[in-house]
């Protein structure tokens, strides 16, 4: 039984999602390009980073492979050792939406089969009726954007504004989302995640998958800065998912990261919160020390989509990457007997792709953990990730997903 480790590399896609072309994403390919731009000395910044990507550790989980499986091509990364006792593959996603929390649910063997509601692409982007029940319920003078906009953007444009008017700045995205940014003095850290609170009851009967508070400081347009003061409102899963199954029978699921609010804090034991991704390491280590039997830690590392996958910034991913791989033999060593350890992502977010927004792709499932190892070939789903960290951990089956246990004869 052990102990199960689950990271999540936020939008570190690997390409080759069957149903890409429905996205506009036929041949967006997080990891792929990111190496690609490397090796040809196109992600080079002065103090930051230079040359090809350098993740060994993670080739040595067998990411290359992953990779390969995924789209059918390799992708020159520098050569790999493979470790005797990593597994690697790739999964596609059956859930229709390429946001978090479909990629996390899924993960957790729970797909998401219905449509999120979603805004158009106008100004103004949301319903009339919407706005005013904001304005009316929230108690604000009036809402500034009302439109799709990557959020530093919007809060250079309408920030000035904001603080003067004591409008919050309410935008969506192609996820299904309603962001609102708002100053954490002027506006008020509470006053905005109580606001948050009355929006994600306005927008419930629009089936939207999340409201999230966006706070920033600063003063001046050129000033102002996003915090890590962040807060999602998810809708609640609609199913019991693994976080549920473990914890109803007694087993500790510790959340590292965003983790407890995509879940909607269902199935969480434990939250523990960083501001960076390095920091999320350090809790990450923290939590796998304090794990005991049948529990799970499950962390997101969301920098790589936010600071750099939604920013486009290509030298900024692959030095987080770097960041993140120089790490990973901390966690390795942390394993005992038995554990297991997957490392994944929930969508992709090439940095080299038209636009600001995620990108449909599959993802890697590389790691460590008894039972199995070498090649677990193309999931059809990320739900058998969540299924053999069932298995794994003693549960029963569950409605979704197959483990790899069992699609390759053996058992936990
Ligand atoms: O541009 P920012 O505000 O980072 O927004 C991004 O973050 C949202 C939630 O992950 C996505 O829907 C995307 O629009
Ligand atoms: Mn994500
Ligand atoms: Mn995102």
């Amino acid at each position: 039984m052990a102990r199960a480790f689950l990271f999540v590399l936020d939008s570190f896609g690997i390409g080759g999602a069957a149903d890409a072309e429905r996205y506009g994403d036929t041949g967006s390919n997080t990891f792929g390009h990111i190496a690609r731009a490397c090796a040809e000395g196109r992600a080079d910044r002065e103090g930051l980073r230079k040359g090809p990507l350098f993740v060994p550790n993670m080739l040595s989980l067998g990411l290359g492979h992953a990779a390969k499986t995924a789209t059918g091509f390799s992708i020159d990364s520098g050569g790999e050792a493979h470790l005797a006792s990593a597994f690697h593959g790739a999964a596609q996603e059956i859930s229709s939406g390429k946001d978090t929390p479909s990629g996390h649910w899924e993960i957790a063997a729970l797909p998401v089969r219905f449509d999120w509601g979603y805004f158009p692409d106008t100004v103004p982007a949301f319903p009339a009726e919407l706005t005013e029940a904001i304005i009316r319920e929230g108690e604000v003078p009036g809402i500034l954007g009302n439109r799709h906009a990557p959020g530093t953007e919007i809060i250079e444009r309408f920030g000035e504004e904001h603080i003067r008017t004591g409008k919050p700045i309410c935008y969506t995205s192609v996820d299904s989302v309603l962001q609102i940014a708002a100053h954490e003095v002027h506006f008020g850290l509470e006053r905005l995640y109580e606001f948050c609170k009355v929006v994600r009851r306005l927008v419930d009967p629009l089936n939207i998958g999340r409201v999230i508070a966006r706070p920033f400081i600063g003063e001046t347009a050129a000033s102002f800065e996003r915090t890590h003061n962040r807060r999602d409102y998810s809708v609640p899963p609609p199913e019991p998912t693994l976080l549920d199954r473990l914890t109803a029978r007694g087993s500790r699921v510790i959340a590292v990261g965003k983790i407890g609010d995509i879940f909607a804090h269902r199935g969480i034991s434990e939250v523990r919160k960083a501001a960076g991704n390095m920091a999320m390491f350090d809790k990450a280590l923290g939590a796998m020390a304090d794990a005991g039997d049948g529990d799970l830690v499950f962390a997101n590392f969301v920098d790589f989509d936010t600071e750099f996958g939604h920013r486009r910034d290509v030298a900024g991913y692959a030095a987080a990457l770097e960041a993140f791989d120089r790490r990973l033999p901390e966690a390795l060593a942390r394993l005992r007997q038995g554990d297991l350890l997957i490392l994944t992502a929930d969508h992709g977010n090439d940095p080299t792709w038209h636009g600001t927004d995620h990108t449909r792709e599959r993802i890697p499932v590389i790691g460590t953990g008894p039972g199995f190892g070498g090649d677990i070939g193309l999931r059809t789903t990320f739900a058998d990730i969540g299924e053999t960290v069932a298995e794994h951990l003693g549960l029963a089956r569950g409605r979704h997903g197959t483990s790899f246990y069992e699609s390759i004869g053996g058992h936990a």
